[in-house]
C-alpha cells in the first residue's frame, strides 16, 4: 500500500525523518528495537529534534570585499569549482524554503535570476524545488552566454520548468505565486539597479501594501540593499525569508524578516579562522540552519487540516492487533521517529489521572508491553488502579491510535530477559533511579553512576533492581482515527464484547 498523505499546515518549521526499516515487535528481538531506537535517537538529537537557534549577536558578518575575497580562496587554493558551490548554495536555498514553506499550501514559486552567481543559486534553487514537489517558474531576464547557466537552463528546461519573460510577468506577482524567490543581485551588487532589474524589484516593492501576498525568500542580499548598509534608506524590499550564504553580509544586520537561513555548508576551517567567523554548526545532514530567534506566532491560529486516505469499515482487520500491526508497519516504513512512543495514562486511588510517554516494547495476542520502575508514580498508580489507557500519535500519517485495558506485571523472566538486552549504561541508569522521587541535585545521579559504572567495569552482569520490569495491558478498547478535512475524521472503535458467550470484537464508527 502506498501512502499519499497532505498536510495543510500553517508555514512552521518542519523536521526531516530519518528513514529505517525495523520491523520487529516480538518480545524475543526487542534487542534490535531497542538498538535501533538509540541509533534514531542519537541521529535525530542532533539534527532537528531541538531546534537550532542562534543568538544573532554571536554571528560574524562578512563586508562585501572579504565576501569576494573567501569566494577567490575557494575558488582558487581550496580547490572548489563555480558549479559546485553553486549548486550547493542553491541547495541550500531550496532546503531552507521547504522547512518553512510546504509545498501543499506554498506550491508556487516564482525564481527571479540576476545576470551573476545570485542568479545562478536560483537556477539550481529552482531544480531542486521541483524535485521537491513545488511548481517552479523562472524568469531570467539577463542570460549568461556561459556553459555552467546554459547548462542549468537546459537541466530546468528538461524538466517542463516553465521560462517567464518580464513582459509575461504579471503586475501584480501577488495572483499566481505563493513563494518569490529573489535571486537577482548578490555580494557583488553595487550603486543602483539597471533596467530591466529595477523595474522587477519595484513590482516586489508593491507587493508589500497587499494583505495576501506570496512570500519572499531572498538570496544572500536582498536584492536592491547596499551589501554592506542594507536597506539604509528604508525604501527596499523587505524579503521575509534571508538565506545568507558562506555567511551573513553585513546587510543582513538590517533584515527583520521572520526567517533568517544560513546555507553554503562548505565552509573549511582555514577560511573560518582567517576571517574569524563564527557560525553555527548545521545540525545533522542539513544543508541549512537558522539563525535568530524563532518567528512570533499565533497559537490560536496554529491549525493542520488533515488531507488523508479513507478509513472504511470493510477495509479494515477485524482483528484490532492485525490492524494495530499494519498501522505501526505503515509508520515504521514512513520513516517516522520513535513509533513505538505512547502516551501512558493511569489513575490513582483517588481516581486522579496521569499521563506520561513510555516504550512499547512488545505487542501480541496477549497485549502491549512496555518497561518501568514498578515503584514509579505510574507503578503505584498502577497498584492502585490496574487499568490504563495508550496513546500513540503518528503525526506525519494523521493518525491516532487508543487502546485502553486492564495492566498486570510481566513475569520476572520476562523482565530479567529485557533488562539485560539494554545498553549497560540504562541498566545501570534503572538501578541509579529511584524513579518519580525527589533528587537533590543531577551530581546525586552522576556520581552514583560513575561508581556503578567502576564497579561493573569488568563487564559482570548487572543486576536487575527488583522493582524495574514489565507492564502488559491486555486491550478491551481500541480505537484507529484517521484525520480528515473539515475535521470529518475516521473514528473506528474495537470493543471486545460478549457474544453467544464468546468473546469478540465489535467494530463500530463513532462521530469525529
Ligand atoms: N562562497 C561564495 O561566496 C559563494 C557565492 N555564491 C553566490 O554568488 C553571489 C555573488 O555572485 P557574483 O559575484 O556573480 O555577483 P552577483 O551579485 O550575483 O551579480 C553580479 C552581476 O550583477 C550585475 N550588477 C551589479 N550591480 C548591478 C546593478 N546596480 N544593476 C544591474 N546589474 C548589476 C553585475 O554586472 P556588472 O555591474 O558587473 O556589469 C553582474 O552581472 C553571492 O551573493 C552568492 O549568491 C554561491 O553561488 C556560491 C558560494
Ligand atoms: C519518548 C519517551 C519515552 C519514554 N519511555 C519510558 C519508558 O519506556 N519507561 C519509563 O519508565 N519511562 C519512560 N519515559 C519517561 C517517562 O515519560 C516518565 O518521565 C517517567 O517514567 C516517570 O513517570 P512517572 O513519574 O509518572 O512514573 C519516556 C519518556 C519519553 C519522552
Ligand atoms: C526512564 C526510562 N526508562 C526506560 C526507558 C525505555 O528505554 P529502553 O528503550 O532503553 O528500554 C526510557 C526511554 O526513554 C526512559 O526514559
Ligand atoms: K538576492
Amino acid at each position: 500500500m502506498t501512502f499519499s498523505f497532505l498536510l495543510q499546515s500553517s508555514p512552521l518549521p518542519v523536521s526531516p525523518k530519518p528513514l529505517l526499516s525495523q520491523n520487529q515487535y516480538s518480545l524475543s528481538s526487542l534487542l534490535s528495537l531497542n538498538t535501533t531506537q538509540r541509533f534514531l535517537g542519537l541521529r535525530t538529537l542532533s539534527t532537528k529534534s531541538t531546534p537550532n537557534m542562534q543568538d544573532p549577536t554571536s554571528v560574524s558578518y562578512l563586508s562585501q570585499r572579504e565576501a569576494a575575497e573567501i569566494d577567490e580562496t575557494l575558488m582558487g587554493p581550496l580547490g572548489f569549482s563555480v558549479d559546485q558551490l553553486m549548486e550547493l548554495a542553491g541547495l541550500s536555498v531550496a532546503t531552507s524554503v521547504a522547512e518553512v514553506y510546504k509545498p501543499s499550501e506554498y506550491g508556487r514559486v516564482l525564481t527571479i535570476c540576476g545576470p551573476g552567481n545570485n542568479g545562478g543559486d536560483g537556477l539550481v534553487a529552482a531544480r531542486h524545488l521541483h524535485h521537491f514537489g513545488y511548481k517552479p517558474s523562472i524568469c531570467y531576464p539577463k542570460r549568461t552566454p556561459k556553459s555552467l547557466y546554459t547548462g542549468l537552463v537546459t537541466q530546468l528546461e528538461s524538466l517542463s520548468v516553465p521560462f517567464v519573460s518580464v513582459d509575461d510577468l504579471p503586475e501584480d506577482l501577488s495572483k499566481d505565486f505563493d513563494v518569490i524567490i529573489d535571486a537577482i543581485f548578490g555580494f557583488s551588487f553595487h550603486g543602483a539597479p539597471r533596467p530591466p532589474f529595477d523595474d522587477i524589484i519595484r513590482r516586489l516593492l508593491s507587493l508589500q501594501t497587499l494583505q495576501k501576498r506570496p512570500a519572499i525568500v531572498s538570496v544572500d542580499i536582498p536584492s536592491g540593499w547596499h551589501v554592506e548598509e542594507g536597506d539604509h534608506e528604508g525604501g527596499g524590499i523587505k524579503p521575509d525569508m534571508l538565506v545568507s550564504l558562506t555567511a551573513p553580509k553585513l546587510c543582513a544586520k538590517r533584515f527583520c524578516g521572520p526567517h533568517h537561513f544560513l546555507g553554503g555548508r562548505f565552509v573549511p576551517p582555514s577560511v573560518a579562522e582567517k576571517y574569524k567567523l563564527e557560525l553555527p554548526s548545521y545540525p545533522g545532514t542539513s544543508m541549512c540552519v537558522r539563525i535568530g530567534k524563532p518567528p512570533k506566532v499565533d497559537i490560536s491560529a496554529m491549525r493542520v487540516n488533515y488531507v488523508s486516505p479513507e478509513l472504511l469499515e470493510d477495509q479494515v482487520e477485524t482483528d484490532p492487533i492485525l490492524q494495530f500491526r499494519k498501522w505501526f508497519d505503515e509508520a515504521v516504513a514512513a520513516g517516522l521517529r520513535e513509533t513505538n512512543a505512547m502516551a501512558l495514562s493511569t489513575t490513582n486511588k483517588d481516581r486522579k489521572p496521569s499521563s506520561r510517554m513510555v516504550l512499547l516494547k512488545g505487542f501480541d495476542e496477549n497485549g502491549f508491553v512496555w518497561f518501568t520502575n514498578y515503584e514509579s508514580k505510574k507503578g503505584s498508580d498502577l497498584s492502585e488502579n490496574p487499568f490504563a489507557a495508550l496513546l500513540f500519535y503518528w503525526e506525519d500519517m494523521n493518525r491516532q491510535v487508543r487502546i485502553e485495558g486492564p495492566v498486570e506485571k510481566i513475569s520476572e523472566e520476562e523482565s530479567e530477559n529485557y533488562y539485560h538486552s539494554r545498553p549497560r549504561g540504562s541498566q545501570i541508569g534503572a538501578i541509579v533511579s529511584k524513579q518519580s522521587s525527589v533528587v537533590p541535585g543531577r551530581h546525586v545521579l552522576y556520581d552514583e553512576y560513575e561508581e556503578l559504572t567502576k564497579k561493573y567495569s569488568d563487564g559482570s552482569v548487572i543486576p536487575k533492581p527488583k522493582n524495574w520490569g514489565g507492564f502488559r495491558l491486555r486491550p478491551n478498547l481500541f480505537e484507529f482515527w484517521q484525520g480528515q478535512p473539515s475535521r470529518l475524521h475516521d473514528r473506528l472503535q474495537y470493543s471486545l464484547q460478549d457474544v453467544n458467550g464468546n468473546p469478540a470484537w465489535i467494530i463500530r464508527r463513532l462521530a469525529p
